[in-house]
């Protein structure tokens, strides 16, 4: 049978067995609405309880501070929007970063439409933003910072907890996308200065299609769903009960775990890392060597396309993904990687290598056997490998 190898961790994970346990009930046995006011509903809204508990510690908030979403997607729009909306008297401009995931980016563009002003700040080659940009990017309009705390597609992680301070220091609220960081690296929200931050459930081994968003006691935002009262007036529509259970057992496995996972996988990625480095040519790691998320592996092959690599690791059984244009749906190469000065050509050559704890060292073998002899076979068919050979190199 063909070996299967699953390495495409942020873009999503499995629901682990205790998580999906503790779900089921939910469906068909405890299947109240936490509305209700009667045994089911009470039952039902105990359960909504426990994981608001339980997501509240993750992140070393209080459980009052955690909103349950659809997802990441909603949490970045409602905070952004939220906090725009509701603090319009006090300005109108907002600062982000240049390489946010497009929850965000698509979110700031809609705002500028309708008269905010963005600050998209670059980041340097690593990825990374630095604080003392962040400062500089004030002005007395400044209403809100929003920076990811890790990226998805490079891994790099940002300095979360000074860019928090800059903001709190000027009493400008501060949002960061940790969709890719809870459960992967500690998240500590009062430690870190933070007002409002996003989490998904499906990128630490929860279901797909529900998230929260942290907003700390006392920040203005205007709800985003609008219609019944659920979730103290600020987010209307009646629970994903199941969704919202899995969430707070996912959230509370990831951070229990969090140490040893976090090790296991730095140690297997550390050596994904340095296979491909020393046995493939013409190859570059892209994003930071040491400030980056423990499962994240980012490459950029010279004279390959991003999806003819996909697809023969995929005949091979390896499941990754890229930041080309192609698997992405549009006709730009990722903005991320542009963003950290990849030339267009180099940008289209990229492989996103993403561990989770069902990886194993052998995983880690098989693809550092199969890939040399796939970049291999994939510059001799191109053009461009024949006439550089031995020429300029980009990478
Ligand atoms: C950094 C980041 N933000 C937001 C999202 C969106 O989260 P969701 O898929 O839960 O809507 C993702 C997931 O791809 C992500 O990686
Ligand atoms: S990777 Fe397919 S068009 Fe660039």
């Amino acid at each position: 049978m063909q070996k299967r190898v699953y390495m495409d961790h942020a873009a999503t994970t499995y629901t682990k067995q205790e998580v999906l346990d503790e779900m089921l009930p939910y469906f068909k046995e405890i299947y109240g609405n936490p509305s209700s006011v009667h045994g089911f509903g009470r039952e039902a809204r105990k359960a909504v309880d426990l994981a608001r508990e339980r997501t509240a510690a993750a992140l070393n908030a209080s459980p009052e501070e955690i909103y349950f979403t659809s997802g990441g997607t909603e949490a970045d729009n409602w905070a952004i929007k939220g906090v725009a909306w509701a603090n319009k008297e006090r300005g109108n401009h907002i600062i982000t970063t240049s390489i946010e995931h497009h929850a965000v980016l698509h979110t700031c563009q809609y705002l500028e439409k309708m008269g905010f002003e963005v600050t998209y700040l670059p980041v340097d080659s690593y990825g990374l933003v630095y604080p003392e940009q962040v400062k500089e990017a004030i002005t007395d309009k400044t209403i809100l910072i929003s920076v990811m705390f890790a990226n998805n597609e490079i891994g790099t992680i940002e300095p979360i907890r000074e860019i928090g301070q800059i903001a709190r220091e000027r009493g400008i609220y501060f949002h960061t996308d940790a969709v890719q960081a809870v459960g992967h690296i500690p998240v500590d929200v009062k430690e870190m200065n933070i007002d409002l931050l996003s989490l998904s459930a499906h990128k630490f081994y929860g279901p797909k299609g529900v998230g929260a968003l942290y907003i700390r006691k006392g920040v203005k935002l205007h709800p985003f769903i609008h219609g019944g009262a659920q979730e103290r007036n600020r987010r209307a529509g009646t629970e994903n009960l199941a969704g919202i259970v899995g969430l707070g057992k996912a959230i509370e496995l990831a951070v229990a775990n969090l140490e040893e996972s976090s090790k296991r996988l730095a140690a297997m990625r550390d050596r994904l890392i340095s296979g491909v480095l020393n046995t493939i040519e013409n190859v570059r790691l892209n994003g930071h060597p040491t400030k980056r998320l423990p499962g994240n592996a980012n490459f950029s092959f010279e004279f390959i396309e991003g999806e003819s690599l996909l697809l023969s690791l995929d005949m091979k059984g390896i499941a990754a993904s890229s930041g080309s244009a192609c698997t992405s749906g549009s006709l730009d190469p990722s903005h991320v990687l542009l963003a950290i000065g990849l030339p267009h050509e180099i940008a289209h050559g990229s492989l996103r290598l993403t561990l989770g704890d069902d990886n194993t060292d052998e995983d880690i073998d098989y693809v550092l056997e199969v890939l040399p002899d796939i970049v291999q076979r994939l510059r001799e068919m191109s053009p461009l490998f024949a006439q550089n050979k031995g020429g300029k190199r980009y990478v």
